[in-house]
């Protein structure tokens, strides 16, 4: 058995595939793997390991010949075209779980870096600009706001409960359905998508990237949200309308945002949202901690072994493909 990477996998992902006899070939080009160059190398291999690369419903495919797997190193999938997969006969599967709490731990630190403007901040002291002033640069007390989460799934919940426990911070959210477990444990309250962008100090957006969840932090939202507000983002850059966030903080609509996702990504270093004093951007690490990493390629390399082997993967994110 052969599988194939689109970037480097982590160490543990390496090892289990050797002690299980299947050789591995990584993607060590400088730029991401292209479409075509991906459907050159595909028909070599047995399963994929998918790291943020597109898997189109051509792809799949094409894949469907000798492909027997697409392992995601992520939980999001909106990378693949899961429905094509199922269609042609393709286990698909992602990392739920193994890394919410580092997610939620950039959430969190994102929401604390805006309110007190730690990024400029700092860069007022690395320009030699350390001035001391009473009553300027000044941020805001997360302690007793209201947070809200959009999309309190598992990331949600988490940063939810951080919040909760840190700063004392009233829990509401809006999903397409309520989770009253969740409510009563946070003492979280659900809302509409409206009264989440009117009520919250804080909004934290943990939903999927969906039709339905694409570009809906638009003009139209920043519009309906308090002046005083801060939005963090460390789902995907989709979700927001990034030219509204800008306008929206510029024009003084909202007071901040912290981004661990852009779009496009990397984003430009021209940029002019980090310009803007009140804006925090991290280029993607959520997951981005040694125990995270080693945690999602475990269980990634056995949701691939599973399949090689034509049995179910731990976390499949088609499980209809193991219906008759
Ligand atoms: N920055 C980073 O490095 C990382 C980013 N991520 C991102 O975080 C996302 C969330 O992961 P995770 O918490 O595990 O996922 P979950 O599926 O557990 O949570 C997503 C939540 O979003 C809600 N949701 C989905 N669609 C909508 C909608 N249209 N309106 C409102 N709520 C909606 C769901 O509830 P309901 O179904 O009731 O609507 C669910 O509670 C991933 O999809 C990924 O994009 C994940 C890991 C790392
Ligand atoms: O963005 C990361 C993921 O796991 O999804």
């Amino acid at each position: 058995m052969k599988v194939f990477a689109t970037r480097k996998v982590p160490k543990i992902t390496r090892e289990l595939l050797e002690q299980n006899q299947i050789e591995l070939d990584e993607w060590h080009e400088n730029h991401s793997i292209t479409k075509h160059e991906l459907m050159e190398l595909i028909p070599g291999y047995d399963g994929i390991f998918v790291m943020s690369t597109q898997f189109d419903r051509e792809i799949i495919e094409f894949s469907s010949k000798n492909i027997k797997a697409l392992s995601l190193l992520s939980v999001g999938f909106e990378n693949v075209d899961v429905k094509a997969a199922t269609e042609f006969g393709i286990p698909v599967s992602n990392t739920p779980d193994v890394l919410s709490e580092s997610t939620a731990d950039i959430a969190f630190l994102l929401m604390q870096n805006v309110a007190r403007k730690a990024f400029f901040n700092y860069k007022r002291v690395l320009d030699g600009n350390w001035k001391r002033e009473f009553n300027d640069h000044l941020g805001f007390d997360l302690s007793g706001k209201t947070l809200g989460v959009f999309g309190l799934g598992r990331i949600g919940f988490v940063t939810a409960k951080r919040s909760k426990a840190a700063f004392d911070m009233n829990i509401i959210y809006h999903n397409r359905s309520r989770n009253e477990e969740v409510e009563n444990e946070l003492n979280a309250k659900y809302v509409s998508f409206d009264e989440l962008l009117a009520q919250s100090d804080v909004i934290s957006i943990h939903s999927a990237l969906t039709p339905e969840t694409e570009m809906i932090f638009n003009k139209d939202a920043f519009q309906k949200m308090k002046n005083s507000a801060v939005i963090i983002n460390t789902s995907r850059g989709k979700v927001i309308d990034e030219k509204a966030l800008y306008e929206a903080l510029k024009s003084g609509k909202i007071w901040g945002a912290g981004l661990d996702v852009t779009d496009p990504e990397p984003m430009s270093a021209d940029n002019p949202l980090l310009a803007l004093e009140n804006v925090a951007v991290l280029p993607h690490i959520g997951s981005a901690t040694k125990e995270t990493r080693t945690a999602m390629g475990k269980l990634a390399v056995e949701n691939m072994i599973l399949a090689l082997n034509g049995k179910r993967m731990k976390t499949p994110v088609n499980p209809e493909v193991y219906e008759d």
